[in-house]
């Protein structure tokens, strides 16, 4: 499965952001020109030169890799400050606020409903103070302006606010269609590979436990599916309660798996080993009934370069050793190479 097309996002921005670059590049080239030999704007024309710069930097940039959040930032903000300047300096016939009705669009597609929000609103106070402040909006009725133009500008803006806020909303209904397990809402194989590559590959002191119920099959012949079901839910949120820092998977139908970033191996064999002793002293009290479980636990270590299918199949190497040795225990991969090259 592509986990590419989780990072809709992501994908989403950096297309904005590097057409963008490549349009507002060639027009603000085309306005620094007009500015600075035709209308003697020299300032403008000079800020234009700069922005036209920095855009088809921008549009270079992300042809190549994924642009950042202060490219983004300072594209929308450097062209809000070059339309209120230019508004404040041109004469009005020359229509060049009409711009600042792109901004909301541009603004949401880039940085989202936060920034978006928060953007739009400064850039319509800015306008609505320097259109109100000029002198005369001759030949143009003033009162009818003001209103056809504030009612365009929120129009718009609304609209931006609308689509950026499904769009998101969607985005993270399809993540969790995606990569969450519907019973236990524990993440699932796909989940699992998606964090590996994206979050956790490259840190430091990186382990995973693979994490088996012993007998489940025994518990849904003895007490029926609809119970077996609430346990395996049950047991997903007491790995979740005991983790700080780290992710819950289940990746089969009594099977999960924890991956702990920043231990060492004996924190990750204690931190499995008190997995399973709290598991194995807990009662769960389903329809009346006292149920106890224990759960077998194998442990590896995640070596550079390795991947995730090999780094999987040492804790499972380990997990099939501790159901051997009797089940209600640890097993460390560290421990099993050590087994091996004893025999
Ligand atoms: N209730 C419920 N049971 C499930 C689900 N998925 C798998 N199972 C059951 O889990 C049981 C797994 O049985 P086994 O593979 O024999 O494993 P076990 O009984 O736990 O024995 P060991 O793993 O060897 O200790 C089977 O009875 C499956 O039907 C599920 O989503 N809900």
């Amino acid at each position: 499965m592509d986990i590419g097309a989780l990072r809709g996002t992501q994908a989403l921005r950096n297309n904005v952001l590097k057409w963008m670059g490549f349009c507002l590049g060639v027009l603000a080239g085309i306005f620094a020109g007009f500015n600075l030999f035709i209308n003697d704007f020299f300032v403008l024309g000079a800020l234009e030169v700069v922005f036209a710069s920095f855009c088809f930097y921008i549009f270079f940039y992300t042809r190549r890799r994924n642009g950042h959040l202060w490219q983004s930032l300072t594209l929308c903000v450097f062209l809000s400050l070059l339309i209120t300047l230019g508004t404040y300096l041109s004469d009005i016939k020359s229509l060049l606020f009409i711009w600042t009705c792109s901004l909301p669009v541009l603004f949401y597609l880039l940085l989202g409903k936060q920034y978006g929000k928060v953007l739009s609103l400064i850039v319509a106070v800015l306008q609505g103070v320097i259109l109100l402040t000029k002198s005369s909006l001759e030949p143009l009725n003033s009162v009818n302006f003001l209103l056809n133009f504030s009612f365009t500008y929120i129009s718009i803006w609304a609209v931006s606010h609308t689509f950026e806020n499904s769009r998101a909303e969607y985005g993270k209904r399809l993540e969790n269609l995606a990569l969450l397990d519907p019973l236990t809402g524990a993440g699932n194989r796909l989940a699992m590979t998606h964090y590996f590559e994206v979050e956790l590959k490259n840190k430091n002191g990186l382990f995973i436990l693979m994490l088996d119920l012993d007998y489940f099959k025994n518990i849904n012949d003895q007490y029926g599916h609809d119970v077996g079901d609430r346990i395996l839910i049950e047991v997903t949120s007491f790995f979740r309660q005991r983790i700080s820092k780290g992710y819950v998977f289940r990746i089969g139908g009594e099977e999960f798996a924890i991956f702990l970033p920043d231990s060492d191996p004996q924190s990750a064999y204690e931190f499995a080993d008190m997995l399973r002793e709290h598991l194995a002293t807990t009662i769960h009290n389903i329809d009346e009934q006292a149920i106890n479980l224990t759960i077998s636990i194998g442990v590896a270590c995640y070596m550079p370069n390795q991947t995730l299918k090999n780094f999987i199949k040492r804790a499972d190497d380990a997990l099939y050793q501790a159901k051997q040795q009797g089940r209600n225990r640890v097993v460390t991969a560290y421990e099993l190479s050590q087994q091996n090259k004893a025999s």
